[in-house]
């Protein structure tokens, strides 16, 4: 089962791997012929009712792959507006071939009628797919009806137009104009919308490799892009709760954080180091609290500081010690939000009882300090995470050579990054980083997204750098990497 925004990360992360999007058209378009070939004989007449988008696109395809059969292709607007590439490269391919195609701008002018007058044996409809928003307008509104009408056997391209594959639902509300179809070839993977129709449903494997959904990519940034009509806050308050023995890593969190996209980062930090952080950068906000290590009096403190921000990223920097565990169990005790943790406040997550959100981002040591086991190969080892992250009941980013990420249900693994990374201070930067996305979508895309742009940051700077690579250098070259292409 696939939704369509995960369809969409899932193709960009296909071109990325080398398989772009017209080739998938080719393999849409030939699924659409052999379903035809499947309920008419050659000889049969058959109208495609082609939309000017991507789903169209895949109707023009099959008309090449549909020889013997009296194909007539309908285009609902002019082939000037066809809105993308690889859909008017194959409109053209079409009228180059000499099939019978028409142009519909009118909605008057529809007639899927064969020249005999009689209705087309098979109707592809092929107007609107997953590029659908809101009720069918004009021409596809009359169309539909057109189509509705007909006494022909009528297949639908990926879903039937007016239809939104995520729930099934008309997209112009409860008594809309929809495509009623009798069949349906949908794509890669059946959508969650599609079982409740009445019609019989057919996925195609259009060739996607299985490791443009296995491994993060491009498509694993989509929709994190700021709206352009935000107001300072609404893409995330971020909370560093670390320091003590150190003052680079709360740091180094911070900024990832701030360069990941976070409108506010705080440090809450012992005030022995606070001045220290506070001097590394102005952007920061810097909360001291009293002593030279974070423990159990800081508490209350804490939490009154985390209810105002989006996530809090917990353990960069705060060192191991009695108190600071027993700090980070009281803390997580009470805490409902969200959190990333890391380093020293890994170990506790195991026997805490919380109702927060954890992200938690152990290296394989530290996965098997909280009680988890690892493995060589990378299969078993993704399985191995899920099942703990099913055990701990929160998200886990185990980093290794390949990052394996899971909330106990979805595994997907990471590829980007480098040896480069094994210098201190990288750990930090991701905790931050997923602190920060996890602001802006839920634990799981936050962690995968995370580790796949901290990787590539770092193979941006490892070629800058070589073996010089410092952690110092990462944060800056997260905005380039965490753009989708
Ligand atoms: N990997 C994949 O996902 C593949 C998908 N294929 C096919 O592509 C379509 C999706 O194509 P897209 O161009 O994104 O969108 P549509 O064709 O569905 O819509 C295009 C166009 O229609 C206009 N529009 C939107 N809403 C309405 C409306 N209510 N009334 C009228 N017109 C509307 C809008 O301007 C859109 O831009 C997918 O379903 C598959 O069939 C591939 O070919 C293979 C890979
Ligand atoms: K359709």
């Amino acid at each position: 089962m696939i939704t369509t925004d995960r369809m969409a990360a899932v193709d960009a992360n296909a071109a990325a791997l080398g398989v772009p999007r017209k080739q998938l058209m080719e393999s849409s378009g030939n699924a659409v012929a052999r379903e035809v070939r499947a309920v008419a004989e050659p000889g049969a007449t058959v109208a495609l009712v082609c939309g000017r988008g991507n789903n169209g696109g895949d109707a023009l395809v099959a008309a090449r792959f549909l020889k013997g059969y009296d194909v007539t292709a309908h285009l609902l607007g002019r082939p000037e507006t066809i809105r993308t590439d690889i859909a008017r490269e194959n409109w053209d391919a079409l009228e180059a071939a000499e099939i019978t195609a028409e142009t519909v701008t009118d909605s008057r002018d529809i007639d899927l009628a064969g020249p005999d007058g009689d209705d087309p044996d098979v109707i592809v409809d092929a107007m609107l797919g997953s590029g659908v928003s809101g009720g069918l307008r004009e021409p596809e509104r009359t169309a539909a009806e057109a189509i509705n009408a007909t006494d022909a056997t009528v297949i639908a391209v990926d879903v039937p137009s007016g239809i939104d594959a995520d729930t099934g639902d008309p997209t112009g509300g409860p008594d809309s104009v929809r495509v009623r179809a009798d069949r349906v070839v949908t794509f890669h993977a059946e959508k969650p919308g599609l079982a409740a129709l009445d019609a019989d449903v057919t996925v195609a494997d259009i060739g996607i490799p299985a490791a443009a959904e296995r491994f993060t990519g491009p498509g694993d940034l989509l929709g994190l892009d700021r709206d352009s009509d935000s107001h300072k806050g609404d893409n995330g308050e971020v909370l560093v709760v670390g320091g003590g023995p150190y003052t680079g890593a709360p740091t180094l969190s911070a900024l990832a954080a701030l360069r990941a996209g976070a409108d506010l980062v705080r440090v809450a930090c012992p005030e022995r180091v606070a001045g220290a952080v506070q001097g590394f950068s102005p952007n920061l906000i810097v909360r001291a609290l009293p002593g030279d290590r974070v423990g159990p009096a800081h508490v209350d403190r804490v939490a009154s500081l985390a209810a105002g921000n989006d996530v809090v990223v917990l353990g960069p920097g705060l060192g191991r010690g009695d108190g600071t565990h027993e700090f980070v169990r009281e803390f997580l005790t009470a805490f409902e939000g969200r959190a990333v943790v890391d380093a020293d406040a890994l170990r506790v997550v195991p026997d805490v009882d919380t109702d927060a959100d954890l992200i938690c981002t152990p290296h394989q040591g530290e996965l098997v300090g909280m009680g988890g086991e690892t493995a060589s190969d990378p299969d078993a080892r993704a399985e191995l995470v899920r099942e703990f992250a099913a055990e701990v009941g929160h998200a886990l980013l185990v980093k290794g050579a390949v990052d394996v990420i899971s909330d106990g249900e979805d595994v997907r693994l990471n590829r980007t990054g480098n040896p480069g990374m094994t210098v201190g201070g990288t750990g930090d930067v991701l905790a931050g980083t997923v602190g920060a996305l996890a602001a802006v979508t839920d634990p799981f895309r936050a962690a995968a997204a995370g580790a796949y742009v901290v990787g590539r940051a770092g193979d941006a700077a490892a070629e800058a750098n070589g073996a010089g690579l410092v952690a110092t250098d990462l944060p800056d070259r997260l905005p380039e990497a965490m753009r989708n292409e």
